[in-house]
């Protein structure tokens, strides 16, 4: 019998109140147990619906949807399961950092102090400060702990990684990697595409509150053009190659994009004295751009 999936849902609809908004307009999606999902889409798609949803925030019009089994509306257990981050993470002020993890911590069947002083540790967070008095930055710092310090079975997040700066959005990265690796699922929006590319093995883009593609990422990175380029020792050969476009050449360096596997291109080039070579990790931003757009524009 296949798996229970960590997330499903089926049909799923949700208007805002009376004559409001309909934010999902009946939305299909399926989440494998120790999957990295990301969820993108462009402002106002329904990303952060989905998610409400997904934690019983706010219930559905119609449709039907399962957390790790269960519904949420009818299972007071699958909160203990989940880590949440919302889009909005606020925290009571006048706590501290150390005083706020612990109490949640508490709540969620105990978290070795040790655990929390590591990675307050790695992020460069001082546990000591009351939450009010943090920067923006610093309180999502907490924000991410508070869902990863338990280890849960599922990782529900919604824009983790807003207000972080570079050093911190690769710290999240690491952090979303030791999750797959420890076997647990991560569902997550996010509009950082390069944090996209290195931590999930699927995503899903939705538009206008309908799901439009889901797509494995190795897949996309076989389609994506890498762009390449060579240095022989003398002037650089005219190259006629299945897959390679878009060829520039400059004396003894040859410029060019390359998409699929690269192995004409190397048994080509391997007639030449070749000095050096470099191929640039495909950039997946331009492909998922096509899907953002809407038809027509
Ligand atoms: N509480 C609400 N009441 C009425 N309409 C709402 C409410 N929350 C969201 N909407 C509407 O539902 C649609 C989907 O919004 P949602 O916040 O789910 O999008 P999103 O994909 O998370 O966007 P973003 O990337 O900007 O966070 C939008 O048209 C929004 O205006």
């Amino acid at each position: 019998m296949a798996e229970t999936p960590a997330i499903r849902t089926e049909a799923l609809v949700k208007r805002y109140g009376h004559g409001g908004a309909t934010a999902l307009k009946g939305l299909d999606l399926t989440v494998a147990p120790g999957e990295v999902f990301g969820f993108l889409g462009p402002n106002g798609a329904g990303k952060t619906t989905t998610i409400r949803i997904l934690i019983d925030l706010i219930r559905p019009t119609s449709g039907s949807v399962r957390v790790l089994g269960v519904e949420p509306r009818s299972s007071h257990e699958l909160r203990a399961k989940i880590g949440y981050l919302a889009g909005d993470f606020v925290a009571n002020g006048r706590q501290t950092g150390r005083e706020l993890l612990t109490y949640l911590a508490g709540l969620r069947g105990g978290v070795p102090a040790k655990r929390i002083e590591r990675l307050a540790s790695d992020w460069d967070l001082d546990l000591t400060k009351r939450i009010g008095s943090l920067s923006k930055g610093n309180r999502q710092k907490i924000g991410v702990l508070q869902a990863f310090m338990h280890r849960p079975p599922l990782l529900i997040l919604d824009e983790p990684t807003s207000g972080l700066d570079p050093f911190l959005q690769q710290q999240f990265v690491s952090l979303v990697q030791e999750a797959a690796r420890n076997g647990q699922t991560v569902f997550m929006s996010s509009h950082v595409m390069s944090e996209v590319q290195q931590t999930c093995d699927r995503v899903g883009i939705i538009r206008a509150g309908s799901l439009v593609a889901v797509e494995h990422i190795d897949e996309l990175r076989e389609r994506a053009l890498r762009k390449i380029e060579v240095r022989f020792d003398s002037d650089a050969p005219a190259l006629d190659v299945p897959g390679v476009s878009d060829v520039v050449i400059d004396g003894k360096v040859l410029r060019c994009k390359l998409s699929g596997d690269a192995d004409a291109l190397v048994k080509a080039l391997a007639r030449h004295h070749v000095v050096d070579l470099i191929s640039e990790e495909p950039e997946l931003e331009e492909i998922f751009f096509t899907y953002y757009r809407r038809t027509g524009e």
